[in-house]
């Protein structure tokens, strides 16, 4: 072997052949790609490695073709258990002897993977079943079950364990977004099996976590794969930034009916029989988007559900049928994709979350190299419904504002953002983001901010209208009142410009009904359409002009505008100073210009080959023009009621806590992609007998007793949460 300074990326060793053969008639693949080949020489080699991939970039090639040709079984160590069933469905069409140990896995399954693993550590083989190649388990099989701990302990001792590879391994540190409390139980592993080679695989992992990595895992500190000392954990790196997904923030409908309609054309038109996921908020959003889309298209959309609650059978029912092609869509929440193996998912549909998940997601776009679509559905009013996901997390408020910040973002390049994003977020190298073709900070040229057409959009001086906006909500906020962002777009342009306070009399519950005099407030109303002013508050939140303002209720979140601490900046100014170009600040932002339409992206496109190397003629676009009208102006003033008895508030849902985790799988919010609710009443006190339709999604039915002797009942009635209100 030799010794020192290895380049792992070129040289050829006495395993070589082997490799490339069995990676050709294993698994069908004729070249290596990024890092994979360093990666497996350094895998043979027995080194520790960690290696980070983008998502789909072909992570497992990396393990599975060296345990292909070592003694032995390698033991992989993934978290979610749907991944595991789609890593063993592919193995074992490739004939290797794969196996997986999870609560999904049957009793009689289970029994006999133990008992290979016993003939294994025993040294006896069995010609029927064949020895044990790939091992799959859960880091929370590892960290609780000690008997199964002691049974590889002995087939480490019969040096039949190969290796022990850690998926996802960024979950093992805390600083990361996705720590796992199994995971850090892993620090057990180089204490148990200290002789076998660890290796550490992520998608997305940062300097600070690759350091704490290190420290848990008990490695050494990384050296390069292209001059490796003897000593030392190889770190592989490649590009994250893949050329072949095209990302796109698309105006999402006001109407959950309208955002179905738009993405069932979206599918016929540019995706009619290819595969596709949609990425729903809520476990009931995938039942009801699948069954919609199915019955909208009259069939022609095959649609599928998957989240953690379809029961495991179902699951791989599913699974099969997606990989056979007879169902096209997967309409899922998060616990759907991660590591999931399909080459051809030409489009994947997200709603706005965090920016971490929307490129974690987008990465099961795509896997086989040639173009697909990243879509992001997004409208202004999502900033309050995601403030109130956010406001639980405690990094949440800078996620939120990424997220914003991005979706709002009509200039910078998608591929630019992100590796903005992360070299701050994760510490992540802005050069993560360059490939052998393009620098992090080139322009992608394919994404939707890359291909607007010149002249669509107009940047406007918003320093007016920002401090109007703040007068507004000061004004109204010192009568005692507080408005949502629609509540004060909707204010800001006129119309009836009345707004409820609610107040409390000794123990009752009044509300009064002001009138906002906006010239007197304001000096006049805010001569925009109703949209560009919510995009416009949504942009002085990011910049902290404004400021979220929590209320929790007994049902939900309620998130109000205030003002935030640039305010004060703006807030001694007039608006002769403003109209002047006198005030010391000034907000200035892009905006769509009515009537400006989007350019056909796919047309725009570099088409790239099955490799993913752009080829010279460009793709035929069959994609129809996509409207982006800035002046959807044509909603009525009052269609947020002031007379309504929550003085026109929005009531925002408390994000469905949709735990939609398998045993070892990832947890995450997630809420309804439903219309928001309409306004409606806070519960009065006490009223006989009275029935209230709360229209957020409550998941949890209820009976109980305030302390003012009011009987609340949560009863569900088809789609809808009714409580009920009694007094004794
Ligand atoms: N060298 C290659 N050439 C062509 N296809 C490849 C190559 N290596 C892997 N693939 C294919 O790329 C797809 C993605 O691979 P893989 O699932 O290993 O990605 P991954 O890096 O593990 O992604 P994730 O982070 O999402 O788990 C698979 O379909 C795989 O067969």
């Amino acid at each position: 072997m030799p010794q020192g300074g290895v380049d792992y990326m070129t040289e050829a060793f006495d395993w070589t052949n082997g490799l490339k053969a069995r990676m050709k008639s294993v698994f069908n693949i004729r070249e290596f790609r990024l890092c994979q080949e360093g990666v497996c020489n350094a895998n043979m080699d027995g080194r520790d490695i960690i290696c980070i991939m983008p998502t789909g970039g072909g992570k497992s090639l990396t393990y599975q073709l060296p345990a292909l040709l070592m003694t032995g079984c390698t033991l992989v160590i993934s978290p979610l258990i749907s991944l595991m069933t789609d890593q063993i469905l592919h193995l074992r069409e490739a004939k290797i002897e794969a196996v997986m140990l999870t609560s999904a896995t049957r009793d009689s399954e289970k029994k006999q993977t133990i008992e290979r693993l016993k003939a294994l550590a025993e040294r006896r083989s069995n010609p029927s079943t064949g020895e044990i190649k790939l091992i799959y388990v859960t880091p929370e099989k590892m960290s609780k079950d000690k008997s199964f701990r002691a049974l590889l302990q002995k087939v480490d001792a019969a040096k039949k364990l190969a290796r022990i590879v850690i998926d996802e391994a960024h979950c093992v540190s805390q600083l990361g977004h996705d720590f796992r409390k199994d995971y850090k139980e892993l620090h057990l592993l180089r204490k148990i099996f200290p002789s076998v080679p660890i290796m550490a695989l992520s998608a997305t992992c940062g300097a600070r976590v690759m350091k704490d990595l290190i420290s848990i895992l008990g490695l050494r500190d990384t050296v390069s794969g292209t001059d490796a000392p003897p000593q030392g954990t190889i770190l592989f790196t490649s590009p994250l930034y893949r050329k072949n997904l095209h990302y796109r923030v698309v105006p999402k409908p006001e109407s959950s009916k309208e955002h179905l309609e738009v993405m069932k054309t979206y599918i016929l038109e540019n995706h009619a029989n290819e595969t596709g996921i949609i990425y729903c908020l809520s476990k009931k959003d995938t039942e009801t988007v699948a069954e919609q889309l199915r019955e909208q298209s009259e069939g022609r959309i095959k649609t599928g559900v998957y989240h953690a609650d379809v029961d495991p059978g179902t699951k791989e029912r599913l699974h099969a049928a997606w990989r056979e092609g007879k169902v096209k869509v997967v309409c899922a929440t998060i616990a759907f994709g991660m590591g999931i193996d399909k080459g051809d998912v030409r489009f994947v549909l997200h709603h706005s979350k965090s920016l971490e998940g929307f490129y974690q997601e987008s990465g099961r776009a795509g896997r086989d190299g040639k173009d697909s679509d990243c879509i992001l559905y997004y409208r202004p009013q999502d900033a309050s419904t995601m403030a109130a996901t956010a406001a639980r997390d405690t990094e949440g408020e800078d996620k939120l504002h990424a997220v914003l910040d991005f979706a709002e973002d009509l200039t910078t390049c998608r591929k630019v953002q992100f590796a903005e994003y992360f070299s701050h977020s994760s510490q992540l190298s802005v050069s993560s983001w360059s490939t052998s073709e393009t620098g992090a900070l080139d322009r992608c040229g394919h994404c939707d901010n890359c291909t607007r057409p010149a002249g669509s959009t107009e940047n406007r001086d918003c320093t007016l209208a920002a401090w109007q906006l703040l007068k507004i909500t000061q004004s109204v906020r010192q009568q005692g009142g507080k408005l949502t962002l629609t509540k004060l777009a909707a204010l800001a342009r006129g119309g009836k410009g009345a707004y409820d306070v609610s107040t409390k009399k000794g123990r009752r519950q009044e509300k009064e009904t002001f009138t906002i005099d906006l010239d007197a407030v304001a000096s006049g109303s805010v001569d925009m359409s109703k949209l560009d002013i919510e995009h416009l508050i949504v942009r002085l939140m990011t910049k902290r002009f404004f400021t979220e303002d929590y209320q929790q209720t007994a049902y939900s979140m309620n998130v109000y505008v205030a003002p935030g601490q640039a305010a004060a900046r703006l807030n001694h100014q007039t608006r002769q100073t403003i109209e002047a170009g006198s005030a010391s600040v000034k907000y200035q932002f892009d905006f769509i210009k009515p009537g400006s339409k989007a350019k056909k992206s796919k047309a725009a496109k570099p088409k790239t080959t099955d490799s993913g190397q752009p080829s010279k003629s460009t793709i035929p676009a069959k994609r129809k023009n996509l409207t982006i009208d800035s002046d959807l102006d044509d909603s009525p003033d009052d269609m947020y009621d002031s007379n309504s008895d929550n003085g026109g508030r929005t009531m925002l849902p408390v994000p469905n806590i949709d735990d939609d985790s398998d045993e070892g799988e990832f947890m995450d919010w997630s809420y309804s992609m439903r219309d928001d609710p309409k306004p409606k009443s806070q519960p009065p006190l006490p009223t006989p007998k009275k029935r209230l339709k709360i229209t957020e999604p409550q998941t949890s039915k209820a009976n109980y007793k305030t302390n003012k002797g009011v009987k609340i009942n949560i009863i569900q009635e088809g789609d809808i949460e009714v409580v009920e209100l009694s007094s004794d």
